[in-house]
């Protein structure tokens, strides 16, 4: 299922005194099975064109297809279940919306929020648990008697037990210690890759948009300055600068170790392996 984004613009407050526009003439479509980073500095307008990814704000101006449904301006919407059923969202510190007395309710709340029997919500809290990376036994254990990485595991699979086709995940990796980060991560990315499950990554880190994202959409005060790979987008370190953006930690080293040997490297390394291949390559034999 694509999602396209057609010159939506969205002002908070509208026809108030109050009134604040907060993104504009947003154009780009999500391809599905893609990993789309949408990155922008603080204030950028992320969170508020995350919110129209599965209707829950209705742009001001513009429209937003999703599937087969169009959510335009002016118009009333019937029953939108459908399409918050195939577009989850993994919030910031999901954790956080835990409210269950144990973690089996806690998962099975969503899928029977949506219809699924109590049957079927309990098949997929069975089999979600142990995609996450946690065990069965769990679930009948108080999510508040677990560590904050599980916390954030049980909520991830209350959203993944909707069974969507699209996860918009917004800053997924937000307070955790880098292995925590990277194992977060790269689950999401194996249900990306074995699923084909669409991947929407509004984030501010540029190390995971480097690593995990096939197209990255740079949103500056409410506008889209730039939509392209990875490597395009890394490659040029004043744009960023001039958007309120840094380049990722291995393509700093990169220009370091270039900086330092005096030897430049053929293009951007989005990893460290990349950035020991390109190195072994250009030396001829393993110095990284
Ligand atoms: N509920 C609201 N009412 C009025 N203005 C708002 C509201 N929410 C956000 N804004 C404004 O809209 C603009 C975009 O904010 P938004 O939260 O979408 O940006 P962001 O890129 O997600 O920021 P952050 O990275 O800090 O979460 C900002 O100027 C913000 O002050």
């Amino acid at each position: 299922m694509d999602i396209s984004l057609q010159k939506v613009e969205y002002r908070y407050a509208a026809g108030s005194p109050f009134e604040k526009k907060a993104i504009e003439d947003i154009s780009f479509t999500i391809p599905s099975g893609q990993c789309v980073a949408i990155i922008g500095h603080t204030g950028s307008g992320k969170s508020t064109l995350l919110l129209h990814l599965n209707a829950l704000l209705k742009p001001t101006s513009g429209s937003v297809v999703i599937g087969d449904r169009t959510v335009k301006a002016g118009r009333k919407e019937k029953d939108l279940k459908p399409i918050r059923q195939k577009v989850g969202i993994v919030f910031q510190f999901p954790e956080q919306q835990l409210f269950e007395e144990n973690v089996m309710k806690d998962i099975c709340y969503g899928p029977m929020n949506f219809g699924v029997s109590e049957e079927e919500a309990k098949k997929r809290a069975r089999y979600w648990i142990e995609q996450v990376g946690l065990s069965q036994e769990i679930l009948e254990d108080s999510p508040f008697d677990l560590s904050g990485g599980q916390m954030r595991r049980v909520a991830i699979a209350g959203v993944l037990a909707m069974e969507p086709e699209v996860l918009v995940l917004d800053e997924p990796t937000a307070g955790l210690d880098p292995r925590g980060r990277k194992e977060i991560m790269d689950m999401f990315y194996q249900l990306h890759k074995k699923r084909n499950l669409t991947l929407i990554l509004v984030t501010h880190s540029m190390e995971d948009a480097a690593e995990y994202a096939d197209q990255v959409v740079v949103l500056n005060k409410g506008r889209k300055v730039h939509e392209g790979t990875p490597r395009d987008l890394f490659a040029d370190a004043e744009r960023l600068a001039e958007w309120g953006l840094g380049v990722p930690e291995v393509v700093r080293f990169q220009r370091l170790l270039e900086e330092k040997t005096g030897r430049s490297l053929p293009g951007v390394c989005l990893s460290i392996d990349e950035l020991a291949a390109a190195w072994n390559e250009q030396s001829g034999g393993p110095a990284v």
